[in-house]
């Protein structure tokens, strides 16, 4: 029986989720690998468990599909072994928001925002009565960026980032730590998923380099982990704006600036 939490990981089966188990078999844990490809998460779970020994079961699920999200969130609530989700299945979308089918934004949404909720409510009542785990979201700086142009993917993104800093607020006085992880442009499947050629990007990080720093943040217990912001004070600054600007809410009558002149 092992004693480290086993770690349910979706997104397994390339990219940032494939290195995240990797590094987290390496460390000894079971694993629960979630995506729609069944022969790569196959080949994956055999390749780390003749590496590091763990216990690796595969769960093929399409999160955009209720079912499956259902089933991915029964094991979340049913496995007492599992005490760590990392939430990291995720799509981009190019082209401007006209340019977007009513389909495919239901889809991203679906997948980027509802999948990774409805995970975490799955798992979250488990962890908050055991007093332990941990719930980590891949969300994105581009939730910082409408003039990134992907539009919808970054909405997704900012939503991910509200979710984790109020999940922290909620689980974090319940022993749960809760994790939000912000890439930059990572090398990894995404882009020509989305159709972009990722050799017309500028640097983009090594996916290894990416999630061996969000595991540091992860290992801190730190918030907010963005890997590749080098001036950490911009995100503290950031957090002290928007804190300033809350507490100067006067809500009981309008801003003088907006009083009707005539
Ligand atoms: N790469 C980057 O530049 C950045 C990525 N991110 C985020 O990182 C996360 C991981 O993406 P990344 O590794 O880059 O991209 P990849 O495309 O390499 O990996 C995406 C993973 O999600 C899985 N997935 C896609 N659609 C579904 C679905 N409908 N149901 C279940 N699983 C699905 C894919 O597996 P399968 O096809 O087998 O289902 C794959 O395992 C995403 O949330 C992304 O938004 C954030 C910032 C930057
Ligand atoms: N996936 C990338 C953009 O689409 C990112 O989040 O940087």
């Amino acid at each position: 029986m092992n004693d480290l939490p086993a770690v349910l990981i979706t997104g397994a089966s390339s990219g940032i989720g494939a290195v995240y188990a990797e590094r987290f078999a390496q460390r000894g844990h079971d694993l629960v690998l979630v995506a729609r490809d069944q022969s790569r998460l196959e080949a994956l779970a055999a390749r780390l468990h003749t590496e590091n020994g763990v216990k690796i079961d595969v769960l093929r699920a399409d999160l955009t599909h209720p079912q499956d999200l259902e089933a991915v969130s029964a094991r979340l609530r049913t496995d007492a072994r599992i005490g760590i989700l990392i939430n990291n299945a995720g799509a981009a979308q190019s082209g401007g928001f006209l340019a977007q089918s009513s389909d495919s934004v239901a889809r991203l949404i679906a997948l980027n925002t509802t999948a990774p909720t409805q995970l975490a409510a799955a798992i979250a009542p488990r962890l908050a009565q055991s007093g332990a785990g941990a719930i980590v979201n891949i969300g994105s700086v581009v939730g910082f960026a409408p003039e990134f142009g992907a539009l919808v993917y970054g909405a997704t993104k900012a939503f991910l980032l509200y979710l984790s800093q109020g999940l922290r607020l909620e689980l974090g006085p319940k022993g749960v730590y809760v994790q939000a992880v912000l890439p930059a442009g990572t090398r990894t499947e995404i882009w020509e998923r989305a159709g972009v050629d990722p050799t017309t990007l500028p640097d983009l990080m090594d996916t290894a380099e990416l999630v061996n720093a969000a595991l540091v943040g992860f290992d801190r217990r730190e918030a907010v982990t963005i890997p590749p912001l080098h001036v950490a004070e911009r995100w503290d600054a950031l957090e002290g704006a928007r804190l300033g600007l809350m507490s100067d809410l006067r809500q009981a009558h309008a801003a003088e600036r907006y009083l009707a002149t005539r």
